[in-house]
């Protein structure tokens, strides 16, 4: 399969959002009131994407605000190790935080995030502290909604998305709906559709696009009615543990099924979906694999105890396909 990258660029992908912390309940399986020790991670929605994309080989890169202190040095730190570039992560210096993320896991089922994000550093990312040059550079920009959220950010993203068109790179958004994130629903709508117009691959799970073409309970056959009148050429629908559907505009559609896990916590499944999903994109590999990749490489992830650390190699997630044929 050919999607239609450039090829002679230095990145896979660039993602643009935000990087921050996941603070892991250590004693699970009980409510947070009752948990006492949680384990550090870097964590944040685009940032786990990346990170598992480098994981998997990928040449990635980050464009984010991160705060001046002992957490945004730990973050940077963390990437740069895990060989993305982060160059492009620019120091806040208006004393903004790092946004924390406490999670609870209560039990397989019952996961929840506690999010701390008053004034945190990723939403005060300028579309002056947007690089033409550093863009030209890949060959996807993953774009995650939450970074929509509010402005500056929101201008920044939309600053990038429109460096990307006039430099053909392709637009990945990852719809990434986080509802503390934002004023009303009415507003995410707004942003989310307008963005997805203008993007070329759209992945989300049927409640985020529900948000964003602010209906309730809504059919994936609506959804792609619409969106494929406008940019995207491949549009992912997520279902939880019942699987996933990528659809093509050209008319296709490939289902993606959960393999089997011995589930810890639900959370991360989306992130790490999303990175072996682009990783076989980018390796051109068909549609149908690109969901085994993903569903593996969240059936991986599910069953561990963080987001990013947590995220698989290439030969674990060819184990569990190759086994599942
Ligand atoms: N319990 C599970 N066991 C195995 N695989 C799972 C399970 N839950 C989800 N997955 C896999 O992860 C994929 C993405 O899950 P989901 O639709 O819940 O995305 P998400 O809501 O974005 O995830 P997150 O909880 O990280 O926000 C699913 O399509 C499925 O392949
Ligand atoms: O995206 C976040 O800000 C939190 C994540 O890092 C967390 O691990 C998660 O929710 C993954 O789905």
């Amino acid at each position: 399969m050919n999607y239609g990258w450039k090829t002679e660029r230095k990145f896979d992908i660039i993602a643009i959002g935000r990087a921050c912390i996941d603070l892991n309940a250590v004693e699970y399986n009980r409510p947070m009131e009752e948990t006492q020790t949680f384990s550090k991670y870097v964590g944040g929605s685009p940032a786990n994407i990346v990170i598992g994309a480098s994981k998997l080989g990928l040449r990635t890169g980050f464009i984010g605000k991160i705060s001046n202190d002992q957490h945004g040095r730990f973050i940077e730190k963390y990437m740069r190790d895990m060989g993305i570039d982060t160059s492009n992560m620019v120091v806040d210096t208006e004393g903004h935080k790092t946004g924390l993320a406490f999670t609870e896991i209560k039990s397989p089922n019952e996961c929840s995030i506690l999010m701390y994000r008053e004034n945190v550093a990723d939403l005060y990312l300028t579309p002056a502290e947007i690089n033409e040059d550093y863009l030209k550079e890949t060959k996807i920009l993953l774009v995650s909604g939450t970074a929509l959220s509010r402005s500056p950010s929101r201008e920044a993203v939309l600053r990038a998305m429109s460096l990307a068109k006039k430099n053909e790179v392709k637009i990945v958004f990852e719809l990434d709906y986080r509802p503390y994130s934002w004023a009303s629903a009415d507003e995410t709508g707004i942003y989310y559709s307008a963005v997805a117009e203008q993007s070329d691959v759209v992945i989300g799970t049927r409640d985020e696009y529900d948000v964003l073409e602010n209906v309730i309970g809504g059919r994936n056959e609506d959804t792609t009615n619409y969106l494929f009148r406008h940019t995207p050429s491949i549009i992912v629908i997520k279902h939880g543990v019942d699987g996933s559907y990528a659809f093509t505009k050209a008319g296709a559609t490939f289902r993606g099924h959960a393999y089997p896990s011995n589930v810890l916590k639900t959370f991360g499944a989306g992130d790490s979906y999303a990175s072996a999903f682009l990783y076989a994109l980018i390796h051109n590999k068909d549609l149908e694999t690109a969901l085994k990749y993903a569903s593996a490489s969240a059936a991986i992830v599910v069953s561990k105890h963080s987001s990013s650390e947590a995220m698989p190699t290439v030969d674990e997630i060819e184990r569990i396909v190759n086994v599942n044929v």
